[in-house]
């Protein structure tokens, strides 16, 4: 029943002969107990989180990869006679993480209804701008909400929530990508799980992005939330028996994974790897401007080829840029480059109003040495004269002929709409070459532009986390503001009698909400740990 267990009781606070019994049991059990603390140990006993502490302190914990649990378990497992689902008995740093109990993935998915403003919008779309439909904004055809599918639907289960937000290895929220860090990041514990079960979630991977493709949210959700747990599983799994107290891997989970470990392979994916409809939509969906929605009606016209995309008439401007310079657009620009361009426009910026502040944010200031785009925030510090500059910085742009295609300009500073943020989105190229790359442009005012900057270095699960952070204290932060989270829907972008709390600099953002702080190379976190354990992230120590 304990197979695979490498135990260490932390006997502070039990009796004696309550330790010998366990002990036993576990031993007769398949499981190991270790006298003495190592890196073997896959779980952790203690009485309570006081004892806990006693034996280990803050920082250890946080390092811990084995499971820490309440003696509680091991009772309920024997009394069971199986082992019961650790997710309910995992010892908390925290315990005011129930605050993020009831907390939704992410308010601005859910509300598909139109009533986020643009900007907003487009710092959601981003990603999702070719994955995420029906297009409903009221701003424009491009900016889409945000259905990333780990945003997708509210918040499964309490007891998920608990054995995620334990997990040693998600305690901080330092974890960062270690397959994406380019820059070295002292301050980040890799997410560095046992990974015994490749085989399997390298299939759900796949299955992740074709249901996104899809637009079926709810099942790319289910994959994505189940490969943490499958990742950090202790050893090789050989029978679907194994999980099936797992949190998140249900019964079709369970029999995917017995298919996989029987033959090597998962019939559905194959099925969809192969299937005409599924290969055109995911297709379909890469191009800029086109998500799920369109990409079927596109398939269900008939067509299956971008060649024949060309020759629909039903496709926007925007689309049809995007179409048109598919394959530049998804190639990655080097970073010298970007500096190279972030210099230039700087110096542009300056020629048409002194002073002005003028950053590539991204993956840029996160220091990879590629780029998908350029993200570039603006504002001026006088808190006024950014009013009117994008339009004249489009211009001259344009007219030296590095912005070379329109795909969204809305400009908000001059009426005070929309929190007087103005916004480009367009295609650039790099001086003497016509490759297209894709460039933002977003203008803040000075008074909320530690928020704009904030959002558009991302990198998105660091957002997401933020979001959920400030909503666990009552908050809605978006790249427009902090907001005290009272108002109805209807109010819901801080519309009339709300206003952003003001804050001049990222730190203080970061220091009001009570996270670490994170230089902008820091900010590279790990998206499998983005899904449950990020959204219901346990903000504790910090
Ligand atoms: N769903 C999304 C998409 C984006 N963003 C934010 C964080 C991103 O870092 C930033 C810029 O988005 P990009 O899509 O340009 O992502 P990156 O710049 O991080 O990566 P890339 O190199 O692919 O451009 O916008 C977000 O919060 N949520
Ligand atoms: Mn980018």
């Amino acid at each position: 029943m304990f197979c695979g267990i490498i135990a260490f009781f932390v006997e502070n606070g039990v009796q004696n002969r309550r330790l010998q019994i366990w002990k036993k049991k576990l031993e007769q059990m398949e499981a190991l107990v270790e006298e003495r603390f190592s890196k073997k140990v896959t779980h952790v006993f203690a009485k309570d989180l006081d004892s806990l502490l006693q034996k280990f302190d803050r920082r250890q914990l946080e390092r811990l990869k084995a499971r820490v649990l309440l003696y509680q378990w091991l009772e309920d497992s024997l009394k069971e006679g199986k082992r019961v689902s650790e997710d309910t008995y995992v010892i908390s740093l925290e315990p005011s993480e129930q605050e993020l109990q009831n907390t939704s993935w992410d308010p601005h998915t859910k509300d598909a209804d139109g009533s986020h403003s643009e900007s907003s919008h487009a710092i959601q779309s981003k990603k999702l701008r070719q994955s995420s439909e029906p297009i409903k904004s009221a701003c424009s055809e491009n900016s889409k909400p945000d259905t990333d599918n780990q945003e997708s639907q509210a918040t499964g289960s309490g007891s998920y929530h608990s054995a995620l937000s334990h997990s040693p290895e998600i305690t901080s929220p330092f974890t960062s990508d270690a397959k994406h860090e380019t820059v070295g990041n002292s301050n980040s514990s890799l997410y560095n799980p046992p990974d015994f079960n490749r085989n399997i979630t390298e299939i759900f991977k796949r299955l992740i992005d074709i249901y996104r493709a899809l637009g079926d949210d709810r099942r790319s959700f289910s994959y994505y939330k189940a490969i943490p747990v499958i990742e950090k599983f202790p050893f090789k799994i050989e029978s679907a028996e194994q999980v099936k107290n797992l949190p998140g891997i249900g019964k079709s989970l369970q029999d995917h994974i017995q298919e996989i470990i029987t033959t090597g392979k998962l019939s559905k994916l194959e099925h969809f790897e192969n299937d005409e409809k599924v290969r055109t939509i995911s297709l379909f969906g890469e191009v800029w401007g086109i998500g799920p929605a369109t990409a079927l009606k596109l398939f269900e016209k008939g067509h299956r080829t971008l060649n024949d995309l060309e020759k629909d008439e039903s496709l926007t401007h925007a689309q049809r840029i995007g179409l048109k310079y598919f394959d530049d657009i998804k190639t990655r620009i080097p970073r010298h480059e970007v500096q190279e361009m972030e210099q230039l426009l700087q110096r542009v910026g300056e020629e048409i109003l002194s002073g002005v502040n003028i950053v590539c944010g991204g993956s840029y200031r996160r220091g990879k040495d590629t780029c998908g785009d350029m993200d570039i925030v603006i504002t001026h510090p006088d808190g006024k004269s950014h009013v009117g500059f994008l339009s004249k910085f489009v211009k001259h742009l344009k007219d030296m002929k590095f912005l070379r295609e329109d795909l969204i300009f809305s400009v908000h500073s001059e009426e005070g709409t929309d929190h007087g943020v103005d916004t480009y989105f367009g295609l650039c190229t790099y001086s003497g070459r016509e490759l297209r790359h894709r460039i933002d442009l977003k203008v803040y005012p000075r008074d909320i532009y530690a928020f704009g900057l904030i959002a558009w270095t991302g990198n998105d699960v660091l957002n997401r986390r933020l979001r959920l952070l400030a909503e666990s204290k009552g908050f809605r932060l978006d790249d427009t503001g902090l907001f005290p989270a009272i108002q109805s829907s209807s109010n819901k972008r801080g519309g009339k009698g709300s206003a952003s709390l003001k804050f001049h600099t990222e730190k203080e953002v970061f220091d009001f909400l009570g996270f670490p702080w994170l230089e902008p190379h820091e900010r590279n976190l790990f998206k499998f740990l983005a899904g449950v354990p990020a959204e219901n992230f346990c903000f504790r120590d910090i």
